[in-house]
């Protein structure tokens, strides 16, 4: 009987202590899944610093490498700051469509503060009805397809005079066909924004002094600043960008104030009939602030104007300019693809008169062409940071708020995963009928090729840098025949990067420049 007793007080306990182990089981598993996810892996970083000084002189290769060891969502820390990198264009879609929204501010950066006006210009505005107001204003002024296309005669008004002064470049030192290409960038923007060309001529008038402006701001731009991610160090300014960029900040704001001032003293801007961007902003400006209300409420005032002007002569030239320079750069490196671009632009255009816009749909080849340069030589490598406004999930790992989000566009551009085997050719049959990629497109929906960004923050000059590009090179490429100076072969054609926010040529292409159409093409009426 005792026996039994203690035989059934085991068996009790025992059923118990699998009850109680089953509940434990149960009990972790359903935690488990609560269990806050992991953080993307990355490399360790330095004490206080982070991963600041591991980043070299070219940060979008370094972490186009850290990428292939950490994988293509990784960690990084800027001193005390949480950052984020997207390195395939799976993460690159996750994070620019399904958490768009969630990342659609800029983080806090001394650029912003120091130059662009405290955060009153367009790029770096709180995402939010202002910056809303100010995509808007540029949308219905210069970037809508109608308003692109009232300022076509603008574009290539300043293409044909930039062919005209190529044409006449007689120095046995060549041409600087970035500078040229930049003054044209800048003046055919002048015109749209405040009414007027700003340089006369490619090396005179301070259209060298004007890119140099430019280049330096995007290198300042570049920098990894440690007083943005060190509080305690800010005062310090180690690396001395603070100090240089309010220096240049009051080259940019006098050159602003001389644009606004001119038109209230009644001169400059134009024909009086054409409205460029500057005159509506004045006709709405009423020292209020453009928060918001109905188109009709808008306005703007003198910091405001100089703030949106400022984005556009600074994000809207060196981008085109240096992105025609690179597309030269390849074709004089690839005979084979210059010779056919300009077989089919004597198809389509003829030899007796300079490409014009019209003729743009028709030219497919350079259109590959183009998309190719975008793909190597994309003019802003990591894009512009985002901030995450919210923690959230990606790709099984998690972000917290206020992460920053670097976009590597450079390195998705060259992954053999979305390109294949010779991702690193200049290949632009790729994009052609039948290849590759034949149907994808610059223009943020395509997340392998994202040189404007994506969603909602995506470039907001797109339509007028794509077009600007396009028709740019095609001119070149029709106008003229080019080689290298000092009889350099093309093999010996540096092509080395200098980092900035925006993606120069370490050394400027020099090139001779031969007339291959008829003089009367090269006329300027
Ligand atoms: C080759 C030409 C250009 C390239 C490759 C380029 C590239 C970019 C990129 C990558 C961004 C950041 C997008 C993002 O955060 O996802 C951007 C933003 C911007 N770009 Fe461009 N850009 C070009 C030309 C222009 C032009 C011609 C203008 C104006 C005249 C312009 C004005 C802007 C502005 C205002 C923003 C900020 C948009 C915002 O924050 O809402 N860009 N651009």
């Amino acid at each position: 009987m005792d026996m039994d007793r203690d035989a059934l007080l085991l068996i009790a306990s025992s059923s118990l202590a699998a009850v109680a182990i089953a509940s434990l089981c149960c009990w972790f598993l359903c935690r488990g899944s609560k269990l806050p996810l992991p953080l993307p892996p990355g490399p360790r970083g330095w004490p206080v610093l982070g991963n600041l000084p591991q980043l070299g002189a070219k940060p979008h290769h370094t972490m186009a490498a850290l990428a292939r060891q950490h994988g293509p969502l990784f960690r990084l820390r800027f001193g005390s700051a949480e950052v984020v990198v997207a390195a395939s264009a799976k993460v690159a879609s996750i994070f620019l469509r399904a958490h768009d929204a969630n990342f659609s501010d800029r983080p806090p950066n001394s650029g912003a503060e120091h130059v662009a006006y405290n955060y009153q210009d367009l790029v770096f505005a709180p995402y939010g009805a202002r910056w809303r107001a100010l995509r808007k204003l540029c949308a219905l002024s210069l970037f809508s397809a109608k308003a692109l296309d009232a300022l076509r005669a603008v574009r290539e008004d300043e293409v044909r005079l930039m062919v005209a002064q190529l044409a006449h470049a007689s120095s046995a030192a060549g041409v600087a066909v970035g500078q040229e290409a930049n003054v044209c960038a800048t003046n055919a923007l002048a015109r749209a924004a405040v009414g007027r060309r700003v340089f006369g001529s490619a090396a005179g008038e301070g259209s060298r002094e004007f890119k140099d402006m430019v280049v330096e701001l995007m290198q300042l731009a570049g920098v990894f600043n440690i007083g943005d991610f060190v509080p305690a160090l800010r005062w310090l300014d180690p690396q001395g960008v603070v100090g240089k960029m309010k220096r240049l900040h009051r080259r940019y704001d006098g050159m602003m104030d001389g644009f606004i001032g001119e038109r209230r003293d009644g001169k400059g801007g134009g024909d009086g009939k054409t409205k460029d961007l500057l005159s509506v902003m004045l006709g709405n400006n009423n020292n209020a602030r453009p928060d918001g209300g109905g188109e009709g409420m808008m306005s703007f005032n003198h910091t405001d104007i100089k703030a949106l002007l400022l984005n556009l002569f600074t994000a809207g030239t060196d981008t085109t300019s240096s992105t025609v320079e690179w597309a030269l750069a390849e074709l004089i490196r690839h005979r084979d693809v210059l010779t056919k671009a300009q077989r089919e632009l004597d198809d389509v255009v003829g030899k007796d008169r300079l490409v014009t816009e019209s003729d743009l749909p028709r030219l497919t080849f350079l259109a590959a062409i183009i998309k190719e340069t975008f793909r190597l030589h994309p003019s802003t490598p990591l894009s512009l940071p985002r901030v995450a406004a919210e923690d959230c999930e990606v790709d099984g790992y998690r972000v917290p708020k206020g992460t920053t989000l670097l976009v590597n566009v450079w390195a998705i551009a060259r992954d053999p995963a979305s390109w294949g085997p010779d991702a690193l050719e200049f290949r632009p049959a790729r994009f052609l009928a039948g290849g590759s990629h034949e149907s994808v497109d610059v223009k943020g929906s395509d997340y392998e090729l994202i040189p404007f960004g994506a969603g909602r923050r995506i470039c907001a000059g797109l339509s007028w840098g794509l077009r600007m590009v396009t028709l740019m090179t095609a001119t070149l490429v029709h106008a003229f025949d080019w080689s290298l100076v000092n009889d350099m072969t093309p093999e010996k054609l540096d092509m080395e990067e200098a980092y900035g926010l925006t993606l120069q040529r370490a050394v400027p292409l020099m090139v001779h420049p031969v007339p291959r159409l008829l003089p009367s093409a090269y006329k300027v009426v």
